[in-house]
């Protein structure tokens, strides 16, 4: 796996006339995983997206280094294909085929178009990609939203493995999430007007 490292600086996030946070600093190395915790509307997806370079912080910096796989509520694939086409069309940018599709449980799904798939499923499949990107730096919005209690388990296996072969992992969820090695970090809405919630590392 490419070598890997997220570090953000003094981050601040506007969005529209707001200021959803800032002085937000964190940093990853490989093997390291955190999880984002906060309430809703405070601004983890926001975060997500600044890491990803999909939206460009307010204030701060982001030093990313290895390549990025995102996960969020979309599954980044062709609804109206097949879901087996849908991966394979990943195939051509990821180098091979997404070979978790039997152990995420969608082996007997392969002919059925994306858009038919239930909730659980849907991000299932979008899972099955990220592991076929072997992108090091994982950006997870939200991953176990729609999982059932084996689908949880096996995420936070896939996620320990992933940290375990050198990548890195940055997850937001609501639901408690078993990391490895993991921090938490907690977005809280900040009181002072003008002012903006204090981030806190803790277990
Ligand atoms: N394009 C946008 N323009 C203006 N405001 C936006 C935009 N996108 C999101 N917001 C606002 O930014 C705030 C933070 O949204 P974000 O999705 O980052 O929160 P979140 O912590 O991930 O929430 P949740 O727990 O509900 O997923 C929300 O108040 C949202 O309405």
């Amino acid at each position: 796996m490419q070598s890997c490292r997220l570090a953000a600086e003094g981050l601040a996030c506007r969005r529209g006339d707001r200021i959803l946070f800032r002085g937000l600093s964190l940093s990853l190395e490989a093997g390291e995983a955190l999880r984002v915790s906060g309430p809703n509307g405070i601004g983890k997806s926001s975060l997500i997206r600044i890491l990803a370079g999909l939206m460009a912080p307010f204030s701060g910096s982001v030093e990313r280094e290895g390549e990025a796989g995102l996960v969020d509520e979309r599954p980044a694939l062709d609804t109206h294909l097949p879901l087996g086409q849908a991966l394979a069309f990943w195939e051509r940018f990821d180098g091979h085929g997404a070979d978790a599709v039997d152990r995420l449980g969608l082996g007997a799904l392969r002919e059925v178009p994306v858009r038919f798939l239930s909730t659980g499923q849907k991000k299932r499949a979008a899972l099955a990609r990220l592991i076929a990107q072997g992108a090091p730096v994982w950006l997870l919005d939200e991953p176990l939203n729609g999982l059932d209690s084996d689908a949880v388990a096996l995420v936070e296996t896939i996620v320990a493995e992933h940290c375990a072969a050198g990548g890195l992992a940055l997850v937001a969820s609501h639901q408690p999430i078993n990391l490895p090695e993991h921090h938490t970090l907690a977005l809280r809405k900040y009181v002072h007007a003008g002012e903006f919630a204090d981030e806190e590392w803790g277990e």
